[in-house]
């Protein structure tokens, strides 16, 4: 009983609470108790005038603050196990390698509503959540699952991490797997597998997934799987009651499945076995506020804390990922072929270039596309169409005074939605009726611009007549429900043509798509962002995995994935040609080699928000001024670049200015964030008018 001792001495105890953002970077607080505690216990404390939920926190405390000061804490949480030391390791992790507090995190982390509870309404809950785990353990299957053959490539992936999975809980972590295998290879069954086996441990598995629109395919061939297997999923669309009930099912180890989005990775799993991470390269792992965590760096990170194996699948790794696993630090299995040996698509460069020129007409449904399409329809074969932009057009114009659709509030256009008739600003949300005339110079000829996929939806059907199409984006899809019964109608064949923006590029399994095509990707190729260009790659990829995965159905034709572009001969474009992931991989991470970016160096992003972008421009200067005062900052060739606008200025009127900080070491850029993060709470105060500060480490848009 170690994990007593620590709080039993003295009636001193060290607990985590969410102190307010401007106290700083605090560490756990101490208090009084008169009864031992262990480690991991939830109690509720005062905190100044408040109380608050607070973990009583493993190690030592530093007696800062004197004995007589001490208050005492408030009572505890009865019933409930307390949270493992290996769980409070990884948030104390991640709390410090993000730049959060330890307290913050780790409360922001835990289901709402187990902040609220008394012991009584917690005793009804754990009674509930028994009763729920007792009803699906007898839950029996309709028929006994059949499990496929596997592939030769699929056995052997399994074979390595059946080895590895003996190993777990042995004296060194396993390496991390990347499975790398392409789209449609069979990657879900070499998880399916892998977890079988997990669970035959008596171990707890957890499998994340970039988006919630995934969840629930994932879920349903897990419980097809393993009927019986209590299973639990944990993502942002859940209600506040659910979230409580799984989260408890989980932490009480009666969940033995768990499949979630990124805030799944602090899931409480006290006899975890497994890790899995689909899609691995999805930027969606990245938290955008708050603590700004990446679920998949947290992943690897927790499977070496518990030392279990950890599989990152992949058609297209992230570079970071695909560049640990050629300095062997991760192990790479790879699927090459799709199953039943049906063909990836063959890519058609449609190069724009050749169409005849109309002035001031472009357009996105070209000849050549519509000809494509209506011998799919001919064939009775599925077709998807993928334009990364909703809403009707990006914006609407008079051709009399050059009016478009501003924001009033931010440096965007606002967005014409045809449906509801109004102008929308994606950035911050404001909305209007769409005004019937220009509202500068009355003219009543306003037309939009540009396209989206309402408009290009519309534009399909009158181009189509008869064909069946669907729509499927943010829009479409914001009622409970929606997402699951449109994609069932694709499933069951009664779509003809999906429309749709990344949301249905990636990891359904569609069996009846034989044509993709990407009407206007070009955009990203010349972003500033040194990542675009990864990111358009991997969409065109899993884009193109779309088509073709029913190898019987290839009898009706190859499949085919139509990129529109007007730049055909671009290498991105020329490596998606010849599904040639690696060669892509290994031009960009030269690249990045030579232009010492990640993986070659490490950043992190300082960002400051005002009215006045002066401002903030002002508070990341004299920030960057103390940095470059400290010797390690000089010692450790850190690179500190000038304060720039973010690519979208201003949001909600508030000016947004970001700063990169370059390293050759993490380990150095950690140390000068931990020295420069209470300077800069300080430097706040000296500059009126500073609105918010946050950190961004291992920031993926720049
Ligand atoms: N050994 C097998 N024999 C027959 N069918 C299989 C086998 N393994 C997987 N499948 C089926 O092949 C299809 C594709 O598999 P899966 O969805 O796992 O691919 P994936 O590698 O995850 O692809 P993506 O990266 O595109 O999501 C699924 O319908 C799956 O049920
Ligand atoms: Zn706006």
């Amino acid at each position: 009983m170690s994990e007593l001792q620590a709080s039993a001495s003295g009636g001193r105890v060290r607990v985590a609470v969410d102190t307010p953002q401007h106290s700083g970077l605090t560490g756990p607080l101490d208090y009084l108790s008169e009864q031992a505690l262990a480690p991991g216990s939830l109690i509720r404390v005062p905190l100044g005038k408040r109380e608050l939920m607070g973990i009583v926190w493993p190690g030592e405390s530093d007696q800062a603050t004197a004995a007589e000061l001490l208050r005492p804490i408030l009572g505890v949480l009865e019933g409930l196990p307390p949270l493992s030391a290996r769980w409070c390791e990884l948030i104390e992790f991640a709390a410090g390698y993000y730049q959060r507090s330890v307290g913050e995190l780790a409360l922001s982390v835990l289901p709402p509503q187990l902040r609220e509870l008394d012991g009584t309404q917690l005793q009804l809950r754990l009674k509930r959540v028994a009763k729920w785990a007792a009803e699906q353990a007898a839950r029996t299957p309709d028929a006994a699952p059949v499990l496929p053959t596997l592939s030769a490539a699929q056995t052997e992936a399994l074979a390595r991490l059946d080895g590895l999975l003996r190993q777990a809980g042995a004296e060194a972590a396993p390496p991390p797997l990347l499975l790398y295998g392409v789209t449609g290879s069979g990657k879900t069954e070499v998880y399916l597998r892998a977890a079988e086996h997990a669970l035959a441990q008596g171990r707890q598995v957890l499998v994340l997934v970039p988006e919630i629109n995934l969840t629930p395919q994932l879920e349903a061939r897990f419980a097809e799987r393993f009927a019986g297997v209590a299973t639990v999923s944990l993502h942002s669309a859940l209600t506040p009651a659910q979230r409580l009930r799984n989260w408890l099912a989980a932490h009480l180890g009666q969940a033995r499945l768990v499949l979630g989005t990124r805030l799944a990775v602090f899931a409480s799993l006290p006899q975890l076995g497994l890790v899995v991470v689909d899609e691995e390269h999805d930027p969606s792992y990245k938290q955008q506020d708050g603590a700004r965590y990446s679920a998949r760096d947290l992943a690897v990170y927790r499977a070496r804390l518990e030392k279990v194996p950890v599989i990152l699948g992949s058609a297209t790794p992230s570079l970071e990922s695909w560049h640990n696993a050629n300095e062997g630090r991760y192990q790479r299995l790879a699927l090459p072929a799709r199953i039943g040996g049906a063909a990836l698509p063959r890519v058609r460069l449609f190069d724009m270039k050749t169409l005849p020129v109309k002035k001031g007409v472009m357009t996105a449904l070209t000849a050549p596309l519509l000809q494509a399409l209506r011998e799919r329809l001919a064939r009775g074969e599925q077709s998807l169409v993928f334009l990364n932009r909703r809403g009707y057009a990006p914006v609407l114009h008079c051709g009399e005074c050059q009016w478009k659709s501003d924001c009033p509030h931010c440096s965007a256009w606002r967005v014409f939605h045809k449906a509801d008739r109004t102008l929308r600003c994606h950035h911050c949300g404001f909305s209007e009726r769409v005004p019937s005339a220009c509202p500068t110079c009355g003219n009543l000829d306003i037309a939009p611009l540009g396209r989206g996929t309402e408009r290009l939806e519309e534009q399909l059907a009158e181009a189509l007549p008869g064909a069946r199409i669907a729509r499927i984006d943010a829009d479409t899809t914001k009622l409970k429900g929606e997402l699951e019964a449109q994609l069932g109608a694709v499933h069951a064949g009664e779509v003809d043509i999906l429309v749709g923006t990344q949301m249905i590029t990636k990891g359904h399994d569609f069996r009846r798509i034989g044509f993709v095509a990407a009407v206007n990707p070009d955009g990203a190729l010349f972003s500033s962002d040194f990542r675009a260009p990864e990111r358009l790659f991997a969409l065109l990829m899993q884009a193109a995995g779309r088509a073709g995965r029913d190898a019987e159905a290839a009898t009706l034709g190859p499949s085919e994935m139509w990129v529109q572009t007007w730049h055909p001969e671009h290498a991105l474009y020329q490596a998606l040609a010849r599904h040639d992931f690696e060669a892509f991989a290994k031009n960009q991470l030269a690249e990045r080699a030579g232009a010492g970016l990640p993986p070659y160096s490490h950043l992190a992003l300082l960002r400051a928000e005002a009215r006045d972008a002066a401002v903030a421009k002002a508070f990341l200067d004299a920030a960057a001024a103390w940095a470059e005062a400290q010797p390690e900052a000089q010692q450790q060739q850190m690179l500190i670049y000038p304060p720039v606008p973010m690519s979208i200025a201003r949001v909600a009127n508030v000016e947004r200015v970001q700063m990169l900080v370059e390293a050759g070491s993490r380990a150095a850029l950690q140390r000068l964030l931990r020295l420069w993060l209470p300077e800069l709470g300080a430097l706040k105060r000296e500059h009126k008018g500073l609105m918010r500060w946050a950190v961004d480490v291992d920031p993926l848009a720049i």
